[in-house]
């Protein structure tokens, strides 16, 4: 992603903001004034206290929406409003710092030359000193850094720079927070932690919000609502258990975690596979795909009686559970997610079940 980052550009609220909206994108178009687009006519739907995320793969425009929510470039047709206030559509164009929306950049986009407690208040203008301390140490008091106001950015940690950002970002009470892949700076470890931080400062606040990211774990995990952009078009948005357990196609469902996708042909809530009978919705008929998640998987010894069998190629062993991959004759390769220690090696014949109900695609 292309980011946003110009320290004044982060900090777009004003400090007289009215406090959180929803946020309503309609038919948003956008080509950079070039032939091909890149935004077709998107739809989003954020309510007003909601964490909303923008997933998907790179280049499918995340940052392009990002960029006109934000108020940088306007789109070439439909309409985006905060509230009941249209803030771009035809012939409106709110300038970025009228918008009342905060932005968490890439890696902060600190001022580097004011003290933590000067960046969190810059925003601030407008009001008297006391309130701007007391709403300064509010901020940093919400994201865990009230001991920090004196300290420069380049003496905080990654990680304690993006809980900077994000005071500043809510100091004057937005209307709306973009984060635009606000983790991608720092390491596995330490992303886990700052996300449900970030996630909790924002619901104190009662900030609506977006989170513009391209990892699905990062997406599922700490959003209300994730919506999935495929070629500048919303594929699908729903909540994460939403996305995980019915996704709208193949593509979504292999987007938004591991997926076994199979050719299916379905029939009074059932659907025959080349991994046997697996149960689908009622109305499901004719051919299609079905869907399966690789938890839907289950392995067995070969015995005499075994229907579907395969061979272990790879074991992926995290933990808590194990990615077990196969080849099938009848399918090609799948995969198959074992809860513990593995009790299969690379090279092993296993049965393989399916159980649990598939998601059906028609044809
Ligand atoms: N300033 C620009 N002028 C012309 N085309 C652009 C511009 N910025 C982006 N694009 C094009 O728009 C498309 C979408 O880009 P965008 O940066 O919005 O995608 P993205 O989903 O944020 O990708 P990534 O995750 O890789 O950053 C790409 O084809 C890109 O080449």
């Amino acid at each position: 992603m292309t980011g946003v980052t110009d320290p004044s550009a982060s900090v777009a609220g004003t400090s007289s903001g009215e406090g959180p909206a929803g946020l309503s994108i309609r038919g948003v178009t956008s080509s950079y004034g070039r032939g091909d687009r890149v935004l077709h006519g998107l739809d989003l739907t954020v309510g007003a206290g909601e964490l909303a995320a923008v997933l998907g793969p790179s280049g499918c425009g995340k940052t392009t929406l990002l960029r006109i929510i934000a108020g940088f470039i306007a789109p070439d047709a439909g309409e985006v409003a905060l509230g009941d206030r249209v803030i771009s559509g035809p012939g409106i164009q709110i300038a970025p710092e009228r918008r009342g929306v905060g932005i968490v950049a890439q890696e902060g986009a600190l001022f580097p030359h004011l003290s933590v407690a000067r960046n969190v208040a810059f925003g601030l203008t407008g009001t008297g000193r006391a309130e701007r301390r007391a709403r300064t140490a509010e901020m940093l008091g919400l994201v865990g850094l009230a001991e920090y106001g004196d300290r420069m950015p380049h003496e905080l940690s990654g990680g304690q720079q993006q809980r900077v950002a994000l005071a500043r970002a809510l100091a004057p009470r937005p209307a709306l927070v973009l984060l635009d892949e606000p983790f991608n700076a720092l390491d596995s470890a330490l992303r886990a932690g700052l996300r449900s931080d970030i996630r909790a400062a924002l619901r104190a606040a009662g900030a609506t919000a977006v989170l513009v990211t391209h990892d699905q774990e990062e997406a599922l995990s700490c959003a209300d609502r994730v919506a999935v952009i495929r070629d500048g078009r919303v594929a699908q948005c729903g909540r994460p258990d939403e996305l995980y357990t019915a996704p709208a196609d193949p593509w979504v469902a292999s987007f938004v975690g591991e997926a076994v996708v199979l050719p299916a042909q379905a029939t009074g809530g059932r659907a025959e596979t080349a991994l046997g009978p697996v149960s689908v919705a009622a109305d499901a008929k004719g051919p299609g795909t079905v869907v399966l998640r690789p938890e839907q998987l289950g392995l067995a010894p070969v015995t005499a009686d075994s229907g579907v069998r395969g061979r272990v190629t790879e074991v992926r062993y995290h933990g808590h559970d194990a990615l077990i991959l196969l080849d099938i004759p009848e399918t090609g390769r799948i995969m198959v997610r074992a809860p513990g220690a593995p009790e299969f090696r690379p090279g092993d014949e296993a049965a393989v079940t399916a159980s649990g109900t598939a998601t059906f695609h028609p044809a």
